[in-house]
Protein backbone atom coordinates (compact mmCIF):
# COMPACT_ATOMS: atom_id res chain seq x y z
CA UNK A 1 0.00 0.00 0.00
CA UNK A 2 1.14 3.64 -0.42
CA UNK A 3 0.22 6.88 0.36
CA UNK A 4 -0.73 8.61 -3.34
CA UNK A 5 -1.98 11.78 -1.40
CA UNK A 6 -2.58 13.15 2.08
CA UNK A 7 -3.97 15.73 3.68
CA UNK A 8 -3.30 17.63 7.18
CA UNK A 9 -5.52 20.02 8.88
CA UNK A 10 -4.46 21.44 12.62
CA UNK A 11 -1.84 18.88 13.51
CA UNK A 12 0.41 20.20 15.97
CA UNK A 13 2.57 23.16 13.82
CA UNK A 14 1.05 21.97 10.65
CA UNK A 15 -2.21 24.34 10.11
CA UNK A 16 -2.87 22.85 6.68
CA UNK A 17 -0.35 20.66 3.54
CA UNK A 18 -1.61 18.71 1.33
CA UNK A 19 1.16 16.38 -0.09
CA UNK A 20 1.40 13.75 -2.59
CA UNK A 21 4.11 11.37 -2.00
CA UNK A 22 6.43 10.06 -4.21
CA UNK A 23 6.12 6.14 -4.44
CA UNK A 24 9.67 5.55 -3.53
CA UNK A 25 11.36 7.33 -0.99
CA UNK A 26 10.58 11.00 0.44
CA UNK A 27 12.95 12.81 2.18
CA UNK A 28 12.06 15.55 5.05
CA UNK A 29 14.26 18.21 5.73
CA UNK A 30 13.92 21.46 8.29
CA UNK A 31 15.60 22.82 11.45
CA UNK A 32 14.92 21.60 14.41
CA UNK A 33 11.01 22.27 15.50
CA UNK A 34 9.98 23.34 11.75
CA UNK A 35 7.36 20.09 12.06
CA UNK A 36 9.31 17.00 10.24
CA UNK A 37 8.48 14.54 12.75
CA UNK A 38 4.95 15.65 13.14
CA UNK A 39 4.52 15.16 9.30
CA UNK A 40 5.51 11.50 9.98
CA UNK A 41 2.85 11.21 13.22
CA UNK A 42 0.38 12.36 11.15
CA UNK A 43 0.96 9.15 8.68
CA UNK A 44 1.34 7.25 11.64
CA UNK A 45 -1.44 8.14 12.71
CA UNK A 46 -3.54 8.15 10.09
CA UNK A 47 -2.20 4.06 10.86
CA UNK A 48 -2.68 3.68 14.54
CA UNK A 49 -5.36 6.51 15.62
CA UNK A 50 -2.64 7.75 17.77
CA UNK A 51 0.54 9.45 17.72
CA UNK A 52 3.84 7.67 18.33
CA UNK A 53 4.98 10.32 20.70
CA UNK A 54 2.23 11.84 22.26
CA UNK A 55 -0.69 9.76 24.03
CA UNK A 56 -2.73 13.08 24.75
CA UNK A 57 -4.79 13.85 21.88
CA UNK A 58 -5.14 17.60 23.31
CA UNK A 59 -1.28 17.82 22.47
CA UNK A 60 -1.40 16.79 19.23
CA UNK A 61 -4.10 19.04 18.40
CA UNK A 62 -3.04 22.40 16.85
CA UNK A 63 -3.41 25.14 19.56
CA UNK A 64 -6.32 27.40 19.30
CA UNK A 65 -8.20 24.33 17.59
CA UNK A 66 -11.27 22.12 18.56
CA UNK A 67 -9.86 18.71 16.27
CA UNK A 68 -7.27 17.58 14.04
CA UNK A 69 -8.18 15.89 10.26
CA UNK A 70 -6.33 13.60 8.48
CA UNK A 71 -7.02 12.16 4.95
CA UNK A 72 -5.46 10.07 2.56
CA UNK A 73 -6.13 8.01 -0.65
CA UNK A 74 -4.29 5.04 -0.64
CA UNK A 75 -3.02 2.47 -3.92
CA UNK A 76 -2.35 -0.98 -3.06
CA UNK A 77 -0.23 -3.01 -5.23
CA UNK A 78 -2.74 -4.37 -7.78
CA UNK A 79 -4.05 -0.32 -7.95
CA UNK A 80 -7.09 -0.72 -5.83
CA UNK A 81 -7.62 2.61 -4.48
CA UNK A 82 -9.10 3.44 -0.56
CA UNK A 83 -9.55 6.79 0.45
CA UNK A 84 -9.01 6.83 4.91
CA UNK A 85 -10.30 9.67 6.93
CA UNK A 86 -9.91 10.24 10.41
CA UNK A 87 -10.28 13.12 12.79
CA UNK A 88 -9.60 13.72 16.77
CA UNK A 89 -11.50 15.92 19.04
CA UNK A 90 -9.91 17.56 22.04
CA UNK A 91 -11.91 14.85 24.43
CA UNK A 92 -9.91 11.96 22.54
CA UNK A 93 -13.17 10.93 20.40
CA UNK A 94 -12.10 9.76 16.95
CA UNK A 95 -13.92 9.49 13.45
CA UNK A 96 -12.66 7.17 10.78
CA UNK A 97 -14.10 6.66 7.78
CA UNK A 98 -13.08 4.15 4.98
CA UNK A 99 -14.13 5.02 1.45
CA UNK A 100 -16.83 7.60 2.43
CA UNK A 101 -17.78 5.25 5.25
CA UNK A 102 -18.27 5.81 9.12
CA UNK A 103 -18.63 3.04 11.48
CA UNK A 104 -14.81 1.50 10.89
CA UNK A 105 -12.30 0.51 14.23
CA UNK A 106 -9.01 1.26 14.63
CA UNK A 107 -7.93 -2.15 13.18
CA UNK A 108 -9.47 -1.43 10.25
CA UNK A 109 -6.83 1.36 9.27
CA UNK A 110 -4.05 -0.60 10.64
CA UNK A 111 -4.86 -3.34 8.03
CA UNK A 112 -5.00 -1.08 5.16
CA UNK A 113 -1.70 1.02 6.25
CA UNK A 114 0.84 -1.33 7.97
CA UNK A 115 3.57 1.17 9.02
CA UNK A 116 6.87 -0.15 9.95
CA UNK A 117 8.63 3.08 12.32
CA UNK A 118 11.72 3.93 13.09
CA UNK A 119 12.42 7.05 15.38
CA UNK A 120 15.25 7.65 18.40
CA UNK A 121 11.79 6.69 20.59
CA UNK A 122 11.62 3.20 19.02
CA UNK A 123 15.03 2.00 20.92
CA UNK A 124 12.06 0.74 23.33
CA UNK A 125 12.45 -2.53 21.33
CA UNK A 126 15.40 -3.17 22.77
CA UNK A 127 16.14 -0.95 25.76
CA UNK A 128 12.38 -0.39 27.06
CA UNK A 129 10.18 -3.33 28.89
CA UNK A 130 9.00 -6.72 27.35
CA UNK A 131 6.04 -4.73 26.00
CA UNK A 132 7.61 -3.42 23.16
CA UNK A 133 9.06 -6.71 22.13
CA UNK A 134 5.27 -7.73 22.58
CA UNK A 135 4.04 -5.30 20.44
CA UNK A 136 6.72 -6.21 17.77
CA UNK A 137 5.44 -9.75 17.48
CA UNK A 138 2.12 -8.73 18.10
CA UNK A 139 2.23 -6.60 14.48
CA UNK A 140 3.12 -9.30 12.86
CA UNK A 141 0.70 -12.02 14.55
CA UNK A 142 -1.79 -8.92 13.49
CA UNK A 143 -1.02 -8.41 10.05
CA UNK A 144 -0.22 -12.83 9.11
CA UNK A 145 -3.28 -14.19 11.50
CA UNK A 146 -7.04 -12.82 11.04
CA UNK A 147 -8.20 -14.62 14.27
CA UNK A 148 -5.24 -12.67 16.42
CA UNK A 149 -7.17 -9.67 16.78
CA UNK A 150 -10.00 -10.93 18.06
CA UNK A 151 -8.39 -13.68 20.80
CA UNK A 152 -6.45 -10.95 21.97
CA UNK A 153 -9.02 -8.67 23.01
CA UNK A 154 -10.81 -11.40 24.28
CA UNK A 155 -7.91 -12.18 26.61
CA UNK A 156 -7.43 -8.26 27.57
CA UNK A 157 -10.96 -8.94 28.50
CA UNK A 158 -10.64 -12.36 30.71
CA UNK A 159 -7.38 -10.55 31.81
CA UNK A 160 -9.24 -7.63 33.58
CA UNK A 161 -12.00 -9.54 34.78
CA UNK A 162 -9.76 -11.87 36.40
CA UNK A 163 -7.47 -9.14 38.36
CA UNK A 164 -10.54 -7.99 39.51
CA UNK A 165 -11.74 -11.07 41.04
CA UNK A 166 -8.72 -11.65 42.44
CA UNK A 167 -9.38 -9.06 44.38
CA UNK A 168 -12.35 -10.63 46.67
CA UNK A 169 -11.73 -14.50 46.26
CA UNK A 170 -10.85 -15.94 48.64
CA UNK A 171 -10.36 -19.58 47.15
CA UNK A 172 -9.20 -20.56 43.28
CA UNK A 173 -12.39 -22.28 42.26
CA UNK A 174 -14.31 -18.87 42.20
CA UNK A 175 -11.47 -18.33 39.29
CA UNK A 176 -12.19 -21.38 37.70
CA UNK A 177 -15.10 -20.54 35.05
CA UNK A 178 -12.44 -17.56 34.02
CA UNK A 179 -9.65 -19.59 34.03
CA UNK A 180 -11.86 -22.24 31.47
CA UNK A 181 -12.33 -19.34 28.91
CA UNK A 182 -8.65 -17.95 29.21
CA UNK A 183 -6.17 -21.27 28.98
CA UNK A 184 -7.58 -22.24 25.80
CA UNK A 185 -7.48 -18.71 24.46
CA UNK A 186 -3.90 -17.96 26.19
CA UNK A 187 -2.02 -21.46 24.30
CA UNK A 188 -3.69 -20.12 21.19
CA UNK A 189 -2.49 -16.31 22.12
CA UNK A 190 0.95 -18.33 22.20
CA UNK A 191 1.03 -20.72 19.38
CA UNK A 192 0.12 -18.16 16.60
CA UNK A 193 3.25 -16.10 18.14
CA UNK A 194 5.57 -19.06 18.20
CA UNK A 195 4.44 -20.01 14.85
CA UNK A 196 5.43 -15.86 13.94
CA UNK A 197 8.34 -15.66 15.33
CA UNK A 198 9.44 -18.94 13.97
CA UNK A 199 8.60 -18.32 10.58
CA UNK A 200 10.15 -14.70 10.44
CA UNK A 201 13.78 -16.02 12.61
CA UNK A 202 15.58 -16.80 9.50
CA UNK A 203 14.81 -13.65 8.18
CA UNK A 204 15.72 -11.94 11.67
CA UNK A 205 18.97 -13.88 11.78
CA UNK A 206 20.20 -13.36 8.07
CA UNK A 207 19.34 -9.29 8.15
CA UNK A 208 21.04 -8.84 11.76
CA UNK A 209 24.35 -11.07 9.92
CA UNK A 210 24.22 -8.24 6.71
CA UNK A 211 23.82 -5.40 9.49
CA UNK A 212 26.04 -6.61 12.72
CA UNK A 213 28.06 -9.18 10.82
CA UNK A 214 30.69 -9.68 13.44
CA UNK A 215 27.64 -10.91 16.09
CA UNK A 216 25.38 -13.86 16.09
CA UNK A 217 22.06 -13.42 17.43
CA UNK A 218 19.94 -15.56 19.19
CA UNK A 219 16.41 -15.03 19.27
CA UNK A 220 14.11 -16.61 21.70
CA UNK A 221 10.72 -16.70 23.00
CA UNK A 222 9.49 -17.03 26.12
CA UNK A 223 5.79 -17.47 25.46
CA UNK A 224 4.67 -15.78 29.53
CA UNK A 225 5.08 -19.35 31.55
CA UNK A 226 7.35 -22.28 31.35
CA UNK A 227 6.18 -24.25 28.41
CA UNK A 228 7.03 -27.39 30.42
CA UNK A 229 4.50 -26.92 32.67
CA UNK A 230 0.37 -27.24 32.54
CA UNK A 231 -0.82 -23.50 32.47
CA UNK A 232 -4.06 -24.24 34.10
CA UNK A 233 -2.09 -25.86 36.75
CA UNK A 234 0.43 -23.10 37.56
CA UNK A 235 -2.52 -20.66 37.42
CA UNK A 236 -4.04 -22.97 40.42
CA UNK A 237 -0.34 -22.77 41.69
CA UNK A 238 -0.13 -19.22 41.41
CA UNK A 239 -3.26 -18.07 43.09
CA UNK A 240 -2.12 -16.73 46.76
CA UNK A 241 0.70 -15.06 44.94
CA UNK A 242 -1.73 -13.45 42.55
CA UNK A 243 -4.77 -12.72 45.11
CA UNK A 244 -1.41 -11.01 46.96
CA UNK A 245 -1.01 -8.89 44.41
CA UNK A 246 -4.14 -8.78 42.74
CA UNK A 247 -2.70 -9.82 38.92
CA UNK A 248 -2.55 -12.90 37.25
CA UNK A 249 1.43 -12.77 37.14
CA UNK A 250 1.48 -15.44 34.49
CA UNK A 251 0.41 -15.43 30.55
CA UNK A 252 0.51 -14.60 27.32
CA UNK A 253 1.07 -10.63 28.76
CA UNK A 254 3.66 -11.62 29.83
CA UNK A 255 5.22 -12.68 26.88
CA UNK A 256 8.52 -12.11 26.08
CA UNK A 257 11.12 -11.96 23.02
CA UNK A 258 15.14 -12.24 24.18
CA UNK A 259 17.65 -10.99 22.07
CA UNK A 260 20.55 -12.00 23.29
CA UNK A 261 24.80 -12.32 21.62
CA UNK A 262 26.63 -14.99 23.38
CA UNK A 263 24.15 -15.36 26.46
CA UNK A 264 24.46 -11.25 26.97
CA UNK A 265 21.24 -8.96 26.46
CA UNK A 266 21.67 -6.73 23.89
CA UNK A 267 21.51 -3.87 25.24
CA UNK A 268 24.10 -4.64 27.56
CA UNK A 269 26.51 -5.45 24.82
CA UNK A 270 25.51 -3.24 21.96
CA UNK A 271 26.56 0.60 21.64
CA UNK A 272 23.87 3.02 20.17
CA UNK A 273 25.19 2.56 17.19
CA UNK A 274 24.64 -0.76 17.07
CA UNK A 275 21.47 -1.13 19.15
CA UNK A 276 19.96 1.40 15.96
CA UNK A 277 21.41 -0.94 13.11
CA UNK A 278 20.18 -3.91 15.60
CA UNK A 279 16.80 -1.96 15.57
CA UNK A 280 16.62 -1.19 11.77
CA UNK A 281 17.17 -4.89 11.15
CA UNK A 282 14.32 -6.05 13.03
CA UNK A 283 12.18 -3.75 11.08
CA UNK A 284 13.33 -4.25 7.83
CA UNK A 285 13.23 -8.47 8.56
CA UNK A 286 9.52 -7.65 9.70
CA UNK A 287 8.80 -5.46 6.70
CA UNK A 288 10.23 -7.99 3.99
CA UNK A 289 8.21 -10.57 5.39
CA UNK A 290 5.44 -9.06 5.29
CA UNK A 291 5.89 -7.53 1.91
CA UNK A 292 6.54 -11.59 0.85
CA UNK A 293 4.20 -13.30 2.24
CA UNK A 294 1.28 -9.88 1.38
CA UNK A 295 2.55 -9.73 -2.44
CA UNK A 296 2.64 -5.72 -0.93
CA UNK A 297 5.20 -3.56 0.98
CA UNK A 298 4.30 -1.97 3.89
CA UNK A 299 5.09 1.80 4.37
CA UNK A 300 8.44 2.73 6.40
CA UNK A 301 8.35 6.23 8.96
CA UNK A 302 12.15 7.15 9.61
CA UNK A 303 12.56 9.90 12.30
CA UNK A 304 16.33 11.06 12.16
CA UNK A 305 17.95 8.57 10.11
CA UNK A 306 21.13 9.89 9.79
CA UNK A 307 22.11 9.89 13.57
CA UNK A 308 24.38 7.41 15.12
CA UNK A 309 24.31 5.61 11.67
CA UNK A 310 27.60 5.62 9.15
CA UNK A 311 27.14 6.01 5.57
CA UNK A 312 28.01 2.65 4.13
CA UNK A 313 25.26 1.45 7.15
CA UNK A 314 22.86 4.21 5.53
CA UNK A 315 23.04 2.96 2.43
CA UNK A 316 22.78 -0.70 2.93
CA UNK A 317 19.56 0.03 4.67
CA UNK A 318 18.20 2.40 1.76
CA UNK A 319 19.20 -0.74 -0.79
CA UNK A 320 17.30 -3.20 0.95
CA UNK A 321 14.14 -0.61 1.61
CA UNK A 322 14.21 0.18 -2.18
CA UNK A 323 14.76 -3.84 -3.34
CA UNK A 324 11.48 -4.15 -1.21
CA UNK A 325 9.60 -1.49 -3.04
CA UNK A 326 8.57 0.50 -0.13
CA UNK A 327 7.28 3.75 0.18
CA UNK A 328 9.60 5.39 2.73
CA UNK A 329 9.66 8.94 4.62
CA UNK A 330 12.89 10.20 5.97
CA UNK A 331 13.16 13.19 8.09
CA UNK A 332 16.46 15.04 8.09
CA UNK A 333 18.38 17.95 9.31
CA UNK A 334 20.89 18.53 5.87
CA UNK A 335 20.36 17.76 2.94
CA UNK A 336 23.91 16.62 3.00
CA UNK A 337 22.64 13.67 5.02
CA UNK A 338 21.05 11.89 2.89
CA UNK A 339 22.09 13.20 -0.59
CA UNK A 340 23.38 9.97 -1.47
CA UNK A 341 20.16 7.79 -1.23
CA UNK A 342 18.24 10.21 -3.47
CA UNK A 343 17.08 9.08 -6.84
CA UNK A 344 15.27 9.43 -9.58
CA UNK A 345 11.68 9.03 -8.24
CA UNK A 346 12.11 10.25 -4.92
CA UNK A 347 10.98 14.24 -3.71
CA UNK A 348 12.30 15.96 -1.53
CA UNK A 349 9.88 18.06 0.72
CA UNK A 350 11.37 20.97 2.68
CA UNK A 351 9.64 22.05 6.73
CA UNK A 352 9.73 25.07 7.31
CA UNK A 353 7.41 26.86 10.34
CA UNK A 354 5.01 23.71 9.84
CA UNK A 355 4.61 25.04 5.83
CA UNK A 356 5.57 21.50 4.07
CA UNK A 357 6.60 22.69 0.30
CA UNK A 358 8.80 20.61 -2.43
N1 LIG B 1 -0.36 21.41 19.59
C1 LIG B 1 0.55 22.15 18.95
N2 LIG B 1 0.15 23.22 18.20
C2 LIG B 1 1.06 23.97 17.54
N3 LIG B 1 2.39 23.73 17.54
C3 LIG B 1 2.83 22.67 18.26
C4 LIG B 1 1.93 21.83 18.99
N4 LIG B 1 2.66 20.88 19.61
C5 LIG B 1 3.94 21.11 19.29
N5 LIG B 1 4.05 22.17 18.47
C6 LIG B 1 5.27 22.70 17.85
O1 LIG B 1 5.53 21.95 16.68
C7 LIG B 1 6.89 22.12 16.33
C8 LIG B 1 7.33 20.95 15.50
O2 LIG B 1 7.79 19.87 16.27
P1 LIG B 1 8.45 18.59 15.57
O3 LIG B 1 8.75 17.65 16.67
O4 LIG B 1 7.60 18.14 14.45
O5 LIG B 1 9.80 19.21 14.98
P2 LIG B 1 10.99 18.54 14.15
O6 LIG B 1 11.09 19.28 12.86
O7 LIG B 1 10.82 17.08 14.07
O8 LIG B 1 12.22 18.92 15.07
P3 LIG B 1 13.58 18.15 15.49
O9 LIG B 1 14.47 18.17 14.28
O10 LIG B 1 14.08 19.02 16.56
O11 LIG B 1 13.20 16.79 15.95
C9 LIG B 1 7.63 22.40 17.61
O12 LIG B 1 8.24 23.67 17.48
C10 LIG B 1 6.53 22.46 18.66
O13 LIG B 1 6.70 23.52 19.57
Amino acid sequence: MTIAQIKIHHFRNIDFADITPSPEFNFIIGNNGSGKTSFLEAIYMLGHGRAFRHQVSSRIIQHHQSELILFSKLINANLQSHSIGLSKTRDGKNKIRIDNDDGYRLTDLAKLLPLQLITPEGFDLLTGGPKYRRAFIDWGCFHHYPEFIGLWNNLRRLLKQRNALLKQASSYQQLLPWDKELIPIAHRVSEIRADYLAQIKPDIINTCAEFLPEYQLDCQFYQGWNSEQNYGELLAEQFIRDHTVNYTTIGPHKAELRLKVNNIPVEDLFSRGQLKLLLCALRLAQGEFYARHKQQPCLYLIDDFASELDSIKRNLFAKRLKSMHSQVFITAVDRAQINEMISENDKIFYVKSGTISL
